[in-house]
């Protein structure tokens, strides 16, 4: 049994926790920017479960081990605020969810959590695998498709109707180059002065402006047609509505604050479960003895019907392939926060603006929680597999009180897919392809180059 005990390494000079020397290239903003989940890694394996370096003009800490990322997303939790991405994503989200800060953050929860409740999340599983259905009947055997722009477009259209009881469709690719320009962003949030460089009149910035208009008309749109339109679909937009209605005159909620919710939901719930099923489809042509062990539990559960929403927990290995992919592909692959404080914290000094990082990409591949990592194992989370592992040793939803509130719908989004995908279909990788997934590590993780692979009808 591996040694699982929380291990720091001596304090350097300065009386912090080892850290990779050079910082100066950590600074150059080249790190973050080109290979931020490498080095994040290679912290991890060569520092201990407490690592200092500098980055962005701040000291970073990064923890590395389940119990200080329990200490960090739970415990310690009153000390912080947001990471310096989604601080800076207000200036496209505004005040949403994924960039409040308290006490606002938990009174706009508060509000939106009855649209995501288990109920709700059942009656968007058929919507779920209608969806996926339509997707797969315009498929043609023997043709190579890029999966992930399937999975984009699908996830999109599920958010869209399930929260919104909206037909996005048109308005797709206008989505979909705003999350581009938005995740180009993310490489100059680590360069000196970024906050000025906001207000340049520069190509990335202009492109998010422009996103950002964009995605206005979009979303102001949809409010302004249910306004033509009131009443209760019982959607996430319906809750927010009745809300304003309610309290327009208290001053609590604005149009707004309505158009923060409705685009941080539709840019958060649509890029991670897009991304994490392309991943899933991946390993999937990768390991076609697990493929059609999926296949046969598809035909035992639906036969020839198509998937729905009841069949979801009957699908065990869809959802165990999909949390194994989350484990080595996590969508969401750091939890970022800064310091609100200064804080003590096991013997160090934390000061306020400090970075604080829980990267699942690292905690996930750890080898003394999962033997052999980088093997793809979907068994790994069995019942007998979990056992003993500790809870934080995973956590592709985050923790605590910003936990994802879309966890039970991406859930279902990815098993009824899955499901959906291989009870007809047999997935393989085309000639020539690289036997690794090129990722790249910006806001969220994504395949760097699409997701092209062969599909072919079961007969
Ligand atoms: C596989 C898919 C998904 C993954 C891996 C994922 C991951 C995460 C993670 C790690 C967080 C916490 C971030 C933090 O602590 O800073 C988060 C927050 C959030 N997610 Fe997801 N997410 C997924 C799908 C969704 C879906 C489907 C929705 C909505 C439809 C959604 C909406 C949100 C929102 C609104 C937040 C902010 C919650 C808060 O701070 O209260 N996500 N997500």
């Amino acid at each position: 049994m591996a040694d699982t005990a929380v291990f720091i390494q001596t304090v350097d000079s300065s009386g912090f926790p080892s850290g990779p020397p050079f910082l100066s290239r950590v600074l150059s903003g080249k790190i973050f920017r080109m290979n931020a989940a490498a080095f994040m890694q290679a912290n991890a394996r060569e520092y201990g479960d407490l690592v200092h370096y500098r980055a962005a003009g701040r000291d970073a800490f990064q923890f590395n081990h389940p119990e200080l990322i329990q200490e960090l997303l739970l415990r310690d939790a009153p000390y912080h605020h947001r990471g310096i991405v989604m601080q800076r994503a207000k200036f496209v989200l505004g005040e949403g969810l994924l960039t409040s800060e308290e006490p606002l953050h938990m009174r706009q929860r508060r509000l939106s959590q009855p649209a995501f409740h288990r109920d709700r999340i059942s009656a968007y599983g058929d919507v779920i695998a209608r969806f996926a259905t339509q997707m797969t009947d315009k498929w043609k055997s023997g043709e190579v498709v890029d999966l992930h722009d399937e999975m984009l477009l699908l996830a999109l259209r599920i958010v869209g109707k399930c929260l919104f009881d909206a037909d996005v469709e048109s308005d797709v690719h206008r989505i979909e180059s705003a999350v581009d320009a938005f995740m180009g962003f993310l490489p100059l949030v680590f360069l000196p002065f970024s906050q000025l460089i906001e207000r340049l009149p520069i190509g990335p910035m202009q492109r998010i402006r422009r996103a950002r208009i964009e995605l206005d008309r979009l979303i102001y749109g949809i409010i302004a047609e249910r306004r033509r339109e009131p009443g209760d679909r019982g959607d996430l937009l319906s809750m927010l509505l009745a809300s304003v209605d309610t309290e327009e005159n208290s001053g609590q909620m604005s149009d707004r604050q309505v158009r923060d919710e409705c685009l941080t939901v539709l840019l958060a719930g649509h890029e991670t479960t897009a991304n994490g099923l392309s991943f899933a489809l991946w390993l999937l042509a990768k390991h076609p003895e697990i493929q059609e062990q999926l296949h046969a539990e598809c035909a035992a559960v639906m036969g020839d019907r198509p998937a729905c929403a009841a069949d979801y927990g009957r699908l065990p290995l869809a959802q165990m392939i999909f949390a194994e992919t989350m484990r080595l592909y996590p969508p969401v692959w750091v939890t970022a926060r800064t310091a609100a404080v200064s804080y003590e914290y096991r013997g160090f000094r934390i000061s306020e603006g400090s970075l604080l990082l829980a990267p699942q990409i690292a905690v996930h591949r750890d080898p003394r929680f999962y033997k052999a990592p980088e093997i793809f194992d979907p068994q790994r989370f069995s019942d007998a597999g979990k056992a003993g592992r500790p809870r934080f040793a995973y956590f592709p939803f985050g923790a605590g009180s910003r936990q994802c509130i879309g966890e039970g719908l991406a859930w279902m989004e990815g098993a009824l897919t899955l499901a959906t995908i291989v009870r007809q279909w047999r997935l393989t990788l085309p000639k020539d392809s690289a036997s690794d997934l090129a990722v790249s590590p910006m806001i969220t993780l994504r395949p760097k180059h699409g997701l092209p692979l062969l599909i072919e009808k079961r007969t």
